[in-house]
């Protein structure tokens, strides 16, 4: 490979990377200190350089520089920039102009303070996009509704670390698939990073696809969906940075140990801000009600114990995030709602003052859009009003009989024993009636609207799980009487008791929308889901109906869906039923691990009940994936140590040990111990550097290691369980780089992928 110093616009390129620093210099600096400064600065900054083109263009700009102010967010951005500025440039000929525009792209856009031309180009920027889609050649972009088209003459890479340059590469001569290699070969740093420099051209598509729609990727395992939704929400926010807080974007991740694992991305891609959460996090935080969430076991207690208990409680778990139960819910919700339509006109003593029928008009149509229980204090507000607005014409009624009555006895009665009588009973008997009327109007309103239960959210999905007849009715015959009951028995009891599962949260966060709704501050416009298969449909739902929006960013593997026994079982009622405007693409790259790994992860497929392209692996080779056998725990303590500290050697940096199950798992860590340093991953952990992991399958989803090693010591797969084959997929699609198998001997090879 030729050295950097050789390509002939070496020195214009070192220029140009000088100047940029230079020019970040002065501007942080600036913006540390202050306005008047600036000028100062710049002409500090560039006393010692010395130019050998344009120097002088340079300096002149710089001279005429102002200065504007910068958020801390910026000043951060750019600070980061000084190591790498940008990654690369593009030579685009205007099609308008006829003139050649030369661009560098970066994390981060830099303007010249004094004409706005840019210095660096943001990635997300509309032209960037050239770089990304096309080809050298004539080409055309979209920009504010407008498309401009030109000819693209250069593609450049330009690869700056640590300040210096240290590569230029111009594509077309060099592959992008080359550059793709090189980023793919590097080892790990157990955390995601970001990849604006190769992203190729269909990720580019998802990143950028229309941002007032919601999208669902079906992915192959590393094919960069999380990576991609990352890039995304960047991508959106720097589109809409005038119009959203990013506290307004909310990532939804399966695990804080997978928030812990997109970290390193975060800041670098300016998403940092973002709510990063689980479901089950932002459904506590966001009920009113405290809850007591109960460990979720299932998919545990389905890999370890495989019972009848097992087997009931994810048969529950299906049924509660069905459509069928969402439908039953909504069935409920119209229930209650009707039990808001009173049963008679509102009266004041004898005074009618409103019908049943306006109250239901007012109910049922105009405040509809309201949750019931802000629906029933409008329509009390409205009640109390038309009292107010009656009550001097009551009291003036009752007034007025009575004075007529009086002053017809003034008149007309001549004893005045017996008119003092009269007039003495009559003045007591309008008394009592104007304190009764005052009475009626203080006590009417709140006696009527006693008919209504006020009721917690908690309290109404109770009583819909302890009344298995209802399930059923809701159902419209679709579960049977045994079903409801099951189901009745296995959540009633907790429920009352605050304690909840993962399904619970779904039901409860649907009421709660429907009876009292959510709190604003807890609502976003934009979401990002990664691991979708695993979520349930009334999970989606509820999420969609909570959020007021339907602008979601879904993606998954149906392949890696190990929570199937409540996840999705298909796109298509994702697309039809819950998201119809989505977007839907599949990607079929896969970019994480080579060739020789992903054919033998690529024959589970085929035992999986759906019908999946076989994933096309990024062109790299490495080794094939190797088997060991063991007989003893000294054999598998040996076998695991020469691998790791092999490894090690050969460089690579993150190695995990991956069983079937958490048993498996803790058993190993107790063997493995005494000879290496080793971390034993749990839910709620954030990843360790510099140490070997080992992880249950289930936990390793999403993640990704230079070196995996499969182990099963008292745990092995069966084919014939769609389960296990999801779970040993999850665990070979893991590795970057190695993937071996330590196997315990009373266990043949699992003969279905060697
Ligand atoms: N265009 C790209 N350039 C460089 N690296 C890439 C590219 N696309 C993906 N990768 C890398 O491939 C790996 C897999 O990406 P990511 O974890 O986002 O995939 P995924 O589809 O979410 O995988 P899984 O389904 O297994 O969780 C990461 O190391 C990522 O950096």
């Amino acid at each position: 490979m030729p050295h950097v110093t050789e390509h002939p616009d070496y020195s214009t390129e070192l220029d140009r990377l000088t100047f940029t620093k230079a020019y970040i210099r002065a501007v942080l600096k600036t913006a540390e200190t202050n306005q008047d400064q600036f000028l100062e600065n710049i002409q500090e900054a560039f006393k010692d350089e010395d130019f050998k083109e344009s120097s002088n263009a340079y300096t002149n700009l710089l001279l005429n520089a102002s200065f504007f102010s910068m958020s801390s967010e910026e000043i951060a951005a750019l600070k980061r920039a000084l190591d790498k500025p940008y990654f690369a440039r593009m030579n685009f000929v205007r099609e308008e102009t006829g003139e050649e525009e030369i661009h560098y792209l970066g994390k981060t856009s830099l303007y010249q303070r004094e004409n706005q031309e840019p210095i660096i180009v943001d990635w997300r920027s509309p032209i960037a996009n050239l770089y990304y889609e096309g080809r050298i050649g004539p080409i055309h972009y979209e920009a504010q509704g407008e498309e401009f088209a030109g000819n693209l003459t250069l593609k450049r890479q330009l690869m700056v670390e640590k300040g210096q340059l240290e590569d230029i590469r111009d594509i077309d001569l060099t592959t992008t698939d080359e550059l793709l290699q090189e980023s793919l070969s590097k080892s790990s740093s157990n955390r995601l990073t970001d990849i604006i420099t190769t992203i190729q051209k269909e990720q580019n598509k998802i990143i950028r696809a229309d941002l007032n729609k919601p999208i669902l990727v079906q992915g192959a395992a590393g094919s960069g969906k999380t990576t991609i939704a990352l890039h995304r929400i960047s991508y959106f926010i720097y589109q809409y940075k005038q119009h959203f807080n990013p506290r307004q974007l909310m990532i939804l991740a399966p695990s804080h140990l997978f928030i812990d694992y997109i970290s390193e991305a975060l800041p670098e891609l300016g998403v940092d801000k973002i709510r990063q959460t689980t479901f089950q996090d932002y459904c506590l935080d966001t009920l009113e009600e405290t809850y007591t969430l109960l460990e979720d076991r299932k998919l545990i207690n389905l890999v370890e114990k495989a019972n009848e208990d097992a087997y009931l409680e994810a048969w529950v778990s299906g049924m509660k995030g069905s459509r069928t139960f969402y439908q039953i819910l909504r069935r409920y919700i119209q229930e209650i709602e009707n039990r808001m339509i009173p049963k008679d006109d509102f009266f004041v003593g004898q005074y009618r003052l409103f019908s049943k029928q306006k109250w239901a008009d007012l109910f049922l149509e105009d405040y509809v859009y309201l949750p019931i229980y802000r629906r029933l204090e409008k329509c009390k507000s409205v009640l109390k009003s038309t009292v107010d607005k009656k009550k001097g014409t009551m009291t003036k009624k009752v007034e007025d009989f009575y004075d007529e009555r009086i002053d017809r006895a003034l008149l007309h009665r001549k004893d005045p024993a017996k008119r003092k009588e009269y007039v003495t009973k009559a003045l007591d008997k309008k008394a009592e009636m104007l304190a009764e009327t005052k009475k009626n109007l203080r006590t009417a309103l709140p006696s009527y609207m006693k008919q209504f239960d006020k009721k917690k959210t908690s309290t109404y999905l109770y009583e819909l799980y302890e009344q298995p007849e209802l399930l059923v009715e809701f159902s419209n015959g679709e579960w049977t009487m045994d079903e409801a009951i099951k189901l009745s028995q296995h959540s009633a009891k907790n429920l009352k008791k605050k304690k909840v599962e993962l399904e619970d949260l779904a039901a409860l966060l649907f009421l709660e929308k429907h009876l009292y709704g959510i709190d604003p501050e807890k609502r976003v416009k934009n979401i990002v889901i990664d691991e979708v298969q695993d979520y349930s449909y009334l999970q989606l739902k509820s999420l969609q109906i909570a959020m007021e929006t339907d602008m979601f960013t879904l993606v998954g593997d149906l392949a890696q869906g190990i929570h199937h026994y409540r996840g999705i079982q298909s796109w298509e009622e994702v697309l039809y039923d819950i998201f119809p405007r989505a977007t839907y693409t599949e990607l079929q790259k896969s970019y994480r691990t080579t060739v020789e790994i992903m054919e033998k992860a690529n024959k589970l497929l085929a035992y999986l009940p759906y019908t999946f392209p076989k994933v096309e692996p990024v062109v790299r080779h490495g080794p094939t994936p190797e088997w060991k056998k063991f007989s003893t725990e000294n054999e598998l303590v040996q076998q695991l140590t020469n691998i790791c500290e092999s490894e090690k050697e050969s460089g690579f940096e993150t190695i995990a040990i991956i069983t079937k199950t958490k048993k498996d798992a803790e058993a190993i860590q107790q063997v493995l111990q005494d000879h290496l340093p080793v971390t034993l991953l749990e839910a709620a952990a954030a990843i360790p550097k510099n140490r070997v992991v080992i992880v249950p399958s289930y936990l390793s989803k999403g993640l990704e290691f230079d070196v995996v090693i499969q182990t099963s010591w008292s745990e092995s797969f069966d084919v014939n369980q769609e389960l296990d084959v999801k779970l040993l997929y999850v665990a070979m699609t893991r590795p970057l780089h190695k993937l071996h198998f330590v196997y315990h001997e009373q266990f043949e090879k699992y003969g279905f992928i060697d």
